[in-house]
């Protein structure tokens, strides 16, 4: 509708944090209107002239990625990142084989149970290159009535001389290509070779990226969350400052994380996150740590009902051997978006104030609470072994004109409009605890007490 904006004005609406929504059918136009986007609006031509592009993801389907682009990129080469392997491959394979323009490269993942998590793109314009870092597999469900969400790099111009490094003071660049150069994959060249000739000074947030390995010595802290807690560790809040403030974790899976609290969740995972600048890291009580995970009463009541939970999947095999993790549980709340009933996919994680106004940081990422993802001290925490690809974006006060944390809110109407830079949460801070009576979602326990939205019940397969 010629009322609606135009993709590249809710882009620089948005700044400077970049940070969006998915749009989401069905809840009232006004919060699709302000800080959220469809990968239409990503891939439109307002956007930039496109040559060729490149995505990295879990789940693919080609023709209707194909149908995301305006008609006149749908020929130009597209670059496939995946990490199926065997039957899966053959598959992939042949549902790329109609399209000339689409090629395809397999991420290597030699250590078992891990997964190419990663969702990035390259959009290659006329006049340089964007990074898109987000959370929605490249399928229709995953772009109509979930919470995803989506940083948009601003568009890199050429570097003016190829003598130039062109990186920024995150060194977002050099990371991306460390990232890139783990894939060991010939077919990633030309996009390596595009990174390196665009000056990507402007970048202002930093990669928290995870590969597969065994990562020891001075890459111990490349990678997961040895990474973030180095990045804290030098450039996060000072530790007077956030000495009450909460870790809030938010993901849509989790995994097994052992038989106690203490010794992966608070003493490993939760030490990176409570990292602070100077500090050396205290341990992170429980009583300060709060995650955000969808009830089943959260699946139920949302828009897809008891079908929103498949992608939601965490098994009942794996929570009972950790019924530890329940009473750090919290409600999927976002009324400030719209988004209560959005089944959350997105995956973010930060340290907010007790009030909820203010954050010292905010990362999101594809990673979800789990080992694989983040990382697993090994062999006397003299290595870190991580199954699979994830890649996220941290944004740190300081790289953003503010002092040492930025103001934050879910209620976004307020943001284009603020003097000072405000932070579109994707939830409501304070987190909620779930009510009494309601448990976690477990993808394959049967639900038959309460019908859905749709008045149907769960009957997992
Ligand atoms: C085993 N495979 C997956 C598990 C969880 C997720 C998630 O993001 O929650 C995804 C994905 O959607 O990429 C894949």
């Amino acid at each position: 509708a010629s009322t609606e904006k135009m993709p590249l004005d809710s882009f620089e609406e948005f700044q400077p944090f970049s940070f969006f929504l998915t749009k989401v059918s069905d809840i009232p136009q006004r919060h699709n209107a302000m800080g959220a986007m469809n990968l239409r609006d990503i891939l439109s031509a307002s956007m930039g002239e496109l040559k060729s592009s490149c995505h990295f993801n879990f789940m693919f389907e080609i023709p209707w990625l194909l149908k995301q682009y305006p008609e006149e990129f749908r020929k130009m080469p597209l670059l496939l990142v995946h990490g199926e392997q065997g039957r899966q491959e053959l598959d992939i394979k042949a549902e790329a084989d109609p399209f000339s323009n689409v090629s395809l490269c397999r991420a290597p993942l030699d250590i078992p149970y891990g997964t190419h998590h990663t969702k990035m793109m390259f959009l290659l314009y006329e006049t340089g290159l964007r990074v898109v870092i987000h959370t929605a597999n490249l399928i229709s469900n995953d772009w109509y009535q979930k919470t995803q969400g989506i940083w948009i790099s601003p568009v890199f111009p050429p570097l003016k001389s190829p003598a130039e490094k062109g990186d920024s003071p995150t060194g977002f660049k050099s990371d991306l290509l460390q990232y890139l150069a783990a894939y060991k994959a010939p077919r990633l060249a030309p996009w390596e070779r595009h990174i390196q000739a665009h000056d990507m000074s402007a970048a202002n947030v930093h990669m928290i990226g995870s590969v597969p390995g065994r990562h020891t010595l001075n890459n111990k802290h490349h990678w997961g969350h040895l990474k973030l807690k180095k990045v804290l560790s030098e450039r996060g809040p000072d530790s007077g400052l956030v000495k009450n403030w909460p870790v809030v974790g938010q993901f849509s899976s989790i995994g097994s994380l052992g038989t106690s609290k203490e010794i992966w969740l608070l003493n490993e995972w939760g030490q990176s996150l409570s990292a602070c600048k100077k500090e050396p890291s205290a341990i992170l009580p429980a009583s300060k740590l709060n995650l955000i995970f969808p009830s089943k009463d959260n699946i139920r009541l949302s828009l897809e009902g008891y079908n929103g939970g498949g992608c939601v999947p965490y098994s009942i095999k794996t929570a009972s051997k950790q019924p530890w993790l329940t009473p750090l549980f919290c409600q999927w709340v976002s009324e400030g978006r719209g988004r209560s009933k959005a089944v959350p996919h997105i995956k973010t994680y930060t340290r907010c104030s007790p009030d909820g106004s203010q954050a010292a940081w905010f990362l999101v990422t594809s990673a979800n609470l789990s080992k694989a993802a983040w990382g697993v001290l090994e062999k006397d925490r003299s290595q870190l072994m991580i199954r699979s690809y994830e890649l996220g974006v941290l944004f740190l006060p300081q790289f953003f004109g503010c002092k040492n944390a930025f103001k934050v809110t879910s209620h976004v109407e307020e943001v284009p409009q603020s003097k000072i830079p405000i932070f579109p949460l994707p939830y409501d801070l304070p987190p909620k605890t779930y009510v009494k009576g309601d448990r976690p979602w477990f993808v394959d326990v049967p639900c038959v007490d309460l019908p859905d939205t749709f008045g149907t019940m769960w009957c997992p397969p």
